[in-house]
């Protein structure tokens, strides 16, 4: 007896070919740490979600250790406007007073966290939640923010509440779940030696974790192409001497500055490759790390 092929053969051929043209990344990343900062722009339709998910889940399987941190700056305000709490940005960091904090660690730690390790899960996975506070993962330190405005002589200190940045990350809990089949989940929200809860950028956290752990890459997905020049053209294979002309002549500002600046440090710091890519491609990982074009912007600290 014979069953129908559900494939033509083209497309039969076609499976094989891809999956033979990915066997050289796989011999390369097989047994490397790839941190995946997962931006909530590109959380919002269901089928990105679960593409990004099987995405990791795939990585996992064939011997990539894939660590997802996770963003969440839409979901925040959602709630936060639902709860007629007042938020705006400073510098792009979310002013945050202790009611917003509240609702941060909820929205973070609770919904969008869950939501991604379910996913995951639900995928064939094996995923777990942390936020920094789990096995005291994440040690925080207020930031500390500087503004001038045309009023201002010279630029003041200001108070924007409970924002971290990242004191030190301790790898002993992710190395635990790395070495066994299990794909940490991080929600950006730290914790100070007193005990204080810090609402972290979450670009930053995974700039932080992938210094941390050495990964081989840091991809960082955002809801845009990749990186820019003045006349829209996508730029890539940029070196850090690249970067910096590009933030000095204004090219790069806004949410892409914190983006870019820790992309900068993690390669600085001995990570491979950074990378950012359009999250709301489905599939962008994979795209990203197995073919040779990649999906976006790819920055290395090789100057030469
Ligand atoms: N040179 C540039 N190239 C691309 N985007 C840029 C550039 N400079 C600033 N941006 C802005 O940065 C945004 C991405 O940052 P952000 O919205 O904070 O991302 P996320 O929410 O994914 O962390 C882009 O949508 C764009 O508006
Ligand atoms: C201090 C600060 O701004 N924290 C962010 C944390 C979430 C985040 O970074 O989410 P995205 O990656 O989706 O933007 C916030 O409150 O929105």
């Amino acid at each position: 007896m014979r069953f129908a092929m559900p494939l033509s053969r083209d497309d039969a051929f076609n499976v094989a070919r891809v999956l033979s043209e990915a066997l050289p990344y796989i011999q390369q990343f097989v047994g490397k740490t790839i941190v995946v900062k997962y931006g909530g722009n590109a959380m919002t339709e269901e089928a990105l979600k679960n593409s990004f998910a099987r995405d990791m889940v795939m990585l996992k399987l064939i011997g990539i250790n894939p660590i997802v941190v996770h963003g969440g700056g839409p979901q925040i305000g959602d709630l936060l406007e639902k709860l007629k709490i007042e938020s705006h940005f400073v510098n792009g960091m979310r002013v945050t007073n202790s009611e917003a904090m509240d609702v941060v660690e909820m929205v973070l730690g609770g919904l969008v966290n869950k939501d991604i390790v379910n996913l995951i899960n639900q995928n064939g996975g094996h995923a777990m939640g942390l936020t920094g506070k789990d096995g005291h993962l994440i040690e925080a330190r207020k930031l500390k923010v500087t503004q001038q405005t045309p009023e201002m002589q010279k630029p003041e200190i200001i108070d924007i509440g409970h924002v971290g940045e990242v004191a030190h990350i301790n790898t002993s809990v992710l190395s635990m779940l790395t070495e066994s089949d299990i794909i940490p989940v991080i929600a950006p929200i730290g914790v100070d030696d007193k005990g204080e809860s810090y609402n972290i950028n979450a670009d930053l956290v995974a700039g932080k974790v992938a210094e941390a752990v050495k990964a081989e890459k840091l991809l960082l997905l955002t809801n845009i192409e990749g990186l820019k020049d003045k006349e829209g053209h996508i730029l890539t294979g940029l070196t850090t001497t690249q970067v910096d002309d590009l933030i000095a002549d204004g090219t790069i500002y806004g949410g892409m500055l914190p983006k870019i600046k820790c992309a900068l440090d993690a390669v600085k710091a001995g990570v491979n490759t950074a990378h950012i890519i359009d999250g709301r491609v489905r599939h962008c990982t994979m795209l990203e790390i197995f073919t040779d074009e990649g999906v976006g912007t790819l920055i290395t600290n090789q100057d030469d």
